[in-house]
């Protein structure tokens, strides 16, 4: 391939970088760099439903012009709920700052969507471009030293349609000259449209799930106990489980919710949205007669905001002291909740519950959690003295689980 002046093959790309929230400000914003052009992008919302373009450059007028004519036909205004103004600020002209900034401008304007949860409103990709014409071919990607006849200026989705093409030049040129110029703009379009989605895609799931493959549930919890029976669970059907233990990124979801139910969509919903997969979460607790239902969805939290097991168990038997055994009684509750990702509405729910009654000295030491206090009277154990199988088979987790078990691959089938 020819090469030019600095070296650059004729078809080969200036390196883009984009940085974002270049700016600290609240407000969203992306420096891009393609090659040594740099512009800064930013965005504010308006009342109308319009785009407007504040290029900040040489040439601003044709420059607006063209950036409008660009984007309009990809910005659906039946989603967007107003307009917005994207800001150029072209703080280093090395050549085709105006494509440079259109790529800043749309790609900033797909992640401001994404984050009001408006994808919608963007009904494909765009990239632009500038080509230039030689005496002997075509250059990709213009810079300022590039010796060209007649520049191209293009913007194609990824479904290759053009929203915008311009041709400037001092030479005249036939139909075949045309067509080479528009096969090197897309070679060159196609590649920076693959740029652009890799980027946007560690914007918005930075989480490496390349380890989740189709036999793998994830599971929302940090509790250990809880991920043990899962596995235990999924394991006869050849599914291996993932817990939050292999994302120590995902920040810390607060149980707001009022029942075990929304507690349990917290974790998942969430979850789902970052990892872009399905996701199970479990929220589950004691309750207790004698206590009016306590602690139920405090269960993890009894006795502080430190979830600690002892604390919890001395805290239950403290409050049970003199309770006779006839009045002991308590119920495990488990809520399951498996989660799409942004697909809040079609959440799947199911429950399940075992009756028993609250010891007054712990037994065993298996299980995790309320276990050795919770003594099963069909088996005639505290969960902490049954193996992990016999606890399946009668606790509100295995319960709620061969509820799930009923429903749940039909329902990821689902859409
Ligand atoms: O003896 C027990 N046998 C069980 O089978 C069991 N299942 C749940 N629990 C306890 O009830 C609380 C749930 O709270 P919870 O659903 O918020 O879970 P958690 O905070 O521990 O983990 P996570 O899933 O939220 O990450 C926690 O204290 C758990 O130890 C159990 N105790
Ligand atoms: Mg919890």
């Amino acid at each position: 391939m020819k090469q030019r002046d600095n070296g650059r093959e004729n078809d080969a790309l200036r390196p883009l970088h984009l940085q974002h929230q270049f700016l600290t400000t609240a407000e969203p914003n992306v420096l891009i760099q393609q090659g040594e052009t740099r512009v800064l992008v930013q965005i504010a919302p308006h009342a109308a439903k319009t785009i407007q373009f504040d290029y900040r450059g040489a040439a601003a007028v044709s420059a607006n012009q063209w950036l409008t004519q660009a984007l309009q036909p990809a910005v659906d205004f039946e989603t967007f709920t107003n307009g917005f103004t994207l800001r150029c600020t072209v703080l280093q002209d090395a050549g085709s700052p105006v494509t440079t900034a259109f790529n800043g401008a749309f790609w900033l304007l797909k992640l401001w969507a994404h984050d009001q949860q408006l994808d919608k409103g963007l009904r494909y990709n765009l990239v632009a471009i500038t080509v230039g014409l030689t005496d002997d071919g075509t250059l990709v990607d213009l810079e300022t030293d590039d010796q060209v006849t007649t520049t191209l200026q293009l913007a194609v989705s990824d479904l290759d349609a053009m929203t915008a093409l311009t041709v400037n030049g001092t030479m005249a040129f036939d139909g075949a000259t045309l067509n080479q110029f528009l096969y090197t703009a897309f070679q060159g379009t196609t590649e920076l449209m693959g740029q652009f989605k890799n980027d946007y895609q560690k914007q918005t799931h930075p989480y490496d799930t390349s380890s989740i493959g189709a036999q793998t549930v994830v599971v929302a919890t940090k509790n250990m106990g809880k991920a043990r029976e899962f596995e235990k669970m999924f394991a006869q059907d050849g599914i291996t489980v993932k817990t939050l233990r292999d994302f120590p990124d995902i920040p810390d979801i607060n149980e707001t919710g009022t029942s075990f139910e929304e507690n349990a969509r917290l974790k998942a919903d969430q979850v789902a949205h970052l990892l872009q997969l399905p996701t199970l979460a479990d929220d589950s607790g004691l309750e207790v007669d004698a206590l009016d239902g306590r602690p139920g969805i405090f269960s993890a939290r009894y006795a502080g905001d430190a979830h600690n097991d002892a604390a919890n168990n001395a805290k239950l038997l403290y409050e049970l002291s003199g309770v006779p055994d006839e009045k002991r009684g308590a119920t495990f509750h488990t809520t399951l909740v498996f989660a799409k990702p942004d697909q809040p509405d079609a959440d799947l729910v199911v429950n399940g519950e075992v009756r028993g009654r609250i010891l007054g000295i712990p037994r065993g030491d298996d299980g995790f959690g309320y276990d050795p206090l919770f003594y099963e009277p069909t088996l005639k154990k505290t969960f902490a003295q049954m193996t992990p199988d016999e606890k399946n088979q009668v606790s509100h987790r295995g319960n709620a689980m061969r509820a799930l078990e009923k429903v749940w691959r039909d329902w990821l089938k689902k859409n």
